[in-house]
């Protein structure tokens, strides 16, 4: 059983903004379990994609890897020899319990876990990338030249999958997909004040895009085409494909 979140569960004097450290590396499968409403379908649908988009020979990337669960669920389901997955985090604490939790089982396809900002790695000879719930937490101005660095890094056929909390643009749905996200954190054990903190320190840090601009900003990236293929609420993820005759 993962350490149950309880960091919010007190009155907090000052907040803070929103990082990734210590404390919340070490309640993150929980944290992330009952607070993102599809998490668990997601990962394991990732391996399901992996299956279908991984090719002989090449990278898998997982940007904002966190603890391994997208890179774990991609591992199993690697079919091909001399395939490698390159994690990124960019927070220390992440990384070293990513590292411990690849390291806990045993697998043909090698992982490198990187201590890198996903801004600033190279990526190249990619059959699939993954940026699961991670993309929201980057500069808005630094989002499209990272999505066209992806586009640049994959082969012809091969796929992004992005993961996001979305905005809406009609604001009568948006609110109530908020209010669900809401009641679901309620379902979850979370409390007002938990949600309320959580959601102050989340607010400068996490900007969160529509699904219509995210399907705009991913095509002037280069990606021949984009589509939702999983949404719960305001949760949801998209598969963007470089397409076969690109060069
Ligand atoms: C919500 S978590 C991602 C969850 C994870 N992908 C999963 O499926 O369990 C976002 C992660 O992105 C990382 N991150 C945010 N900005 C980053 C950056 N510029 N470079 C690398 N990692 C970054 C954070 O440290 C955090 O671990
Ligand atoms: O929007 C919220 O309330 C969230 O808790 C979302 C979210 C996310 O989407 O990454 C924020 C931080 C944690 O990593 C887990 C979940």
């Amino acid at each position: 059983m993962p350490d149950r979140d309880t960091l919010f569960s007190a009155p907090i004097d000052k907040l803070g903004d929103w990082t990734f450290d210590e404390r919340v590396a070490e309640v993150f499968p929980d944290m992330i379990q009952r607070s993102v409403p599809g998490y668990s379908n997601i990962i394991s649908m990732i391996g399901m994609l992996a299956e279908r988009f991984v090719q002989p020979g090449t990278r898998v990337y997982d940007l904002g890897c966190s603890l391994g669960a997208a890179t774990l669920s991609i591992r199993r389901n690697i079919q091909h020899d001399g395939c490698e997955i390159i994690a990124v985090d960019n927070s220390p604490a992440m990384v070293e319990r990513c590292r411990r939790h690849i390291d806990a089982f045993r697998a043909s396809t090698p992982v490198e876990v990187r201590e890198a900002d996903i801004r600033a790695i190279d990526i190249s000879n990619a059959s699939l990338v993954v940026l699961n719930f991670t993309l929201q937490f980057l500069n808005p101005e630094d989002r499209e030249s990272l999505l066209a660095k992806i586009w640049r890094g994959l082969r012809p056929g091969g796929a992004l999958v992005l993961s996001e909390k979305f905005s809406f643009e009609d604001a009568s749905v948006g609110e109530l997909l908020f209010n669900m996200h809401h009641d679901f954190k309620r379902a979850n054990g979370y409390s007002e004040l938990e949600i309320s903190q959580k959601r102050s320190m989340l607010e400068n840090v996490m900007l969160t895009d529509s699904v219509e601009a995210h399907k705009a900003r991913l095509k002037r990236a280069g990606f021949e085409h984009a589509e939702l293929w999983f949404q719960c609420f305001n949760f949801g993820s998209l598969v963007a494909l470089k397409s076969q005759e690109a060069a």
